[in-house]
């Protein structure tokens, strides 16, 4: 679908669900948003029928997708963190940590984008498929590939998610020689020809926007810190990377930058903690560092899943979120083994419960659903910079959307064996709010059956099909 088509005044009628605060989740039983050519959010309704909506906003024309049974909105997600290319390695990790990891897995798989047919086939299933679990933006680190991470780029255009695109700079001979950079000047140009073409694609950068990535800092010299820094300053982009991840990692930046006083300040003395950086994990952040990351305004990305599976440890979250920090949540495929931000909700509150388990801050060290939502949306958007644009329902946001649809019991169990509403079962007894605890802990894609950007289906399934023609939703 061209991410240019146009789409018509349409009214989504039904519940929605999103976060008013970090602690507050509105849960609307009777919702009516009105979403305009633009995609934009007109009005929002909470107890008016469908007529007195359309005569209310004199939009009789508009059309109207109403939700039936047990469906509500939802903003749609934001993945904060991802490697698109690692993509055909998720759930392959076996016993490694990082730097093993890096070296098993990751590193041959990435250099091999180097052919593009290759790169169209995965990088074409990984945005299917992310889109399929609801996310509406995502942070993607590509490769070193000029042609390949601008042809991800074009595919997050064309399919109209929403995406920051970096080619991934590595020059340091901690990469193998057959995957780096030839050298600092080569790492720059073709990080500016990628942020170039990224620009032409989409020059207001409405859905694709370039972000510097240095992939970490033991992958990078000084000089090329520096340098790159020095790009993502002159071209006004985002930065991301990784930061304090796993121990040996940061012995590693320790032995390699001997005269900084910690990960971040290896970032700091290079100019590359800035209000627009991303930094990934922040696992082993010391007190000191967490100051020094608030006070340059960067933002985290955390990724509960990643720091599982490779046994990188339990990050701090509601500590850092009480300090300040402004969080969202990544699922860093491939250190991270599951493509879907709702697998990631889980995943921060299961780490959170181990750390109140194993701390003295017990209880206090606890998210809550509502926490773990927040920083899956609104959350998310403030760390990739579109708070203004997205992550909610209101009033001037535009639809980034996905409908979650959680079938019945009468529909689907009455069936044996059938279960095409998907995992949970609703017995028709539940609040919304229960409904909506249910889909946290034991939902999936099953559920998301619509997807949204900017007011247009991105994504739909055979159940939601019947109402949606065209990229425009219909009853
Ligand atoms: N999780 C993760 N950490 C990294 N640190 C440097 N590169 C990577 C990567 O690809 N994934
Ligand atoms: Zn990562």
């Amino acid at each position: 679908m061209a991410a240019s088509a146009t789409i018509q005044r349409t009214i989504y009628t039904g519940p929605f669900v999103h976060s008013l605060s970090l602690t507050e989740l509105e849960i609307c039983e009777k919702g009516a948003i009105g979403v305009d050519e633009n995609g934009i959010i007109a009005f929002v309704e909470k107890e008016l029928d469908l007529g007195a909506v359309q005569e209310k906003h004199s939009w009789q024309d508009a059309t109207p997708v109403q939700l039936k049974g047990n469906a509500f909105f939802f903003p749609g997600f934001i993945d904060t963190h991802t490697h698109a290319p690692q993509h055909p390695n998720t759930g392959l990790f076996g016993k490694t940590t990082l730097l093993d990891w890096l070296q098993t897995y990751t590193f041959p798989m990435e250099s091999s984008f180097t052919d593009l047919k290759r790169a169209e086939t995965i990088y074409r299933n990984f945005v299917s498929r992310t889109l399929s679990h609801g996310t509406t933006t995502a942070a993607y680190y590509a490769t070193i590939h000029v042609p390949a991470t601008n042809l991800l780029a074009d595919i997050c255009l064309a399919r109209g998610q929403r995406a920051l695109v970096g080619r991934v700079c590595m020059n340091s001979d901690l990469s193998p020689d057959y995957y780096r950079d030839a050298s600092v000047s080569q790492s720059v140009a073709d990080s500016k020809a990628s942020i170039d073409y990224i620009r032409s694609i989409d020059p207001k950068g409405s859905i694709v926007r370039p972000i510097v990535t240095p992939r970490f800092a033991p992958s990078c010299t000084s000089e090329c810190l520096t340098s790159i820094a020095k790009l993502a300053k002159d071209e006004s982009t985002f930065i991301q990377t990784h930061i304090s991840e796993n121990k040996g990692e940061i012995a590693l930046v320790q032995e390699l930058f001997p005269t900084s006083k910690s990960y971040t300040d290896v970032y700091d003395t290079h100019n590359l903690l800035t209000p627009q950086t991303i930094l990934a994990h922040a696992v082993h952040l010391s007190a000191e560092e967490r100051k020094t990351i608030l006070a340059r305004g960067a933002t985290l990305s955390h990724c509960p899943c990643s720091n599982t599976a490779i046994t990188s440890g339990c990050a701090p979250i509601r500590s850092l979120l009480d300090e300040g920090h402004t969080i969202g949540l990544g699922t860093d495929v491939s250190g991270g083994f599951h493509p879907s931000i709702l697998e990631n909700v889980r995943h921060a509150i299961w780490t959170s419960r181990h750390l109140a388990l194993q701390s003295p801050l017990g209880d206090a060290a606890k998210l809550s659903t509502e926490e773990a939502l927040f920083l899956a949306t609104r959350g998310g958007a403030a760390v990739v910079g579109l708070a203004d644009k997205v992550g909610g329902f209101d009033v001037g946001k535009e639809f980034d959307a996905q409908v979650v649809d959680l079938g019945s019991v009468s529909e689907g169990g009455e069936n044996e064996g059938k279960f095409d509403a998907g995992p949970v079962d609703v017995f028709g007894w539940e609040s919304w709010g229960e409904m909506v605890e249910k889909w946290v802990y034991a939902g999936d894609d099953r559920n998301t059956t619509a997807v949204w950007v900017r007011g247009r289906v991105v994504h739909r399934t055979a159940r939601f099909e019947g109402r949606v023609v065209d990229g425009t939703a219909t009853p």
